[in-house]
């Protein structure tokens, strides 16, 4: 649970991350409770005149945008997209990423790889030396789900099935995600090419390359880091 001075820095980088967004362009919007009050936020924006179209990241942000009046094209439909906001659940200062804490992760890949502009918003507890405290999230289809239990188990992941309210937690399309525990992770980008190669696995939450500005909030500032430069604002 969030405690007040996370959801401050939460909407420091929220305000900040909007401030990237111009006038007609197209949105990936990220799932998440950061994501969420940046999609408020650039609302916010829109009813003093800013025009955007916004690709959502998952049903429950379609759900969001579209009750704040926002624009909608299906993530299906386009082959480009401007700048897209979304959180993160670790980042390291080279780009790496943990996401899928909500189960998004796949489609929230797929609105990174759409994007030219890519920004991860985050509080300060997200920052870490090496990925691999937060578990990593795997979206697993149901009919693969042993198989690539024990595939996970070989590459020494310890796996867990994710559950939400006493059920199987299933996703937007209609799989399950299992949180693996790899340990602290040495090389994400050699763990992420191992789990692309399983079959059964739709998307994986670690993203490398997938990220070209972090605005991580801390102490009252915002720190931009991007790719070659990290400043303080
Ligand atoms: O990857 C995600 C959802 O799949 C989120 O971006 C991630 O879990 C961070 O969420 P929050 O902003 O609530 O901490």
């Amino acid at each position: 649970m969030a405690n007040d001075n996370q959801n401050l820095e939460k909407l420091a980088v929220a305000k900040a991350a909007i401030k990237f967004v111009k006038n007609n362009d197209v949105v990936g919007l990220g799932t998440g409770s950061t994501a969420t009050i940046a999609i408020k936020e650039l609302a916010k924006l829109m009813v003093n005149g800013l025009k955007i179209i916004g690709v959502p990241s998952s049903e429950a942000t379609k759900e969001l945008a579209a009750s704040l009046g926002i624009p909608l094209l299906e993530l299906g439909k386009v082959n480009s997209i401007d700048i897209s906001i979304d959180g993160a659940d670790e980042f390291t200062e080279n780009f790496e990423l943990i996401k899928g804490g909500g189960g998004a992760l796949f489609r929230e890949k797929i609105v990174a790889s759409l994007s030219k502009n890519r920004i991860i918003i985050t509080d300060s507890s997200k920052k870490v030396n090496n990925l691999g405290a937060f578990k990593v999230p795997i979206e697993v289809l149901p009919t693969a789900y042993q198989y690539v239990v024990d595939q996970l188990e070989k590459l020494e992941g310890s796996v867990t099935l994710r559950y939400k309210d006493d059920k199987i937690f299933i996703t937007d399309n209609l799989n399950y995600i299992v949180d693996v525990d790899f340990g602290l992770i040495d090389y994400p980008e050699k763990l992420g090419v191992a789990l692309n190669q399983i079959d059964g696995i739709l998307a994986h939450g670690i993203f490398i390359k997938l990220t070209t500005t972090i605005l991580m909030a801390k102490d009252g500032n915002v720190i931009t880091y991007s790719k070659k430069q990290i400043e303080e604002n």
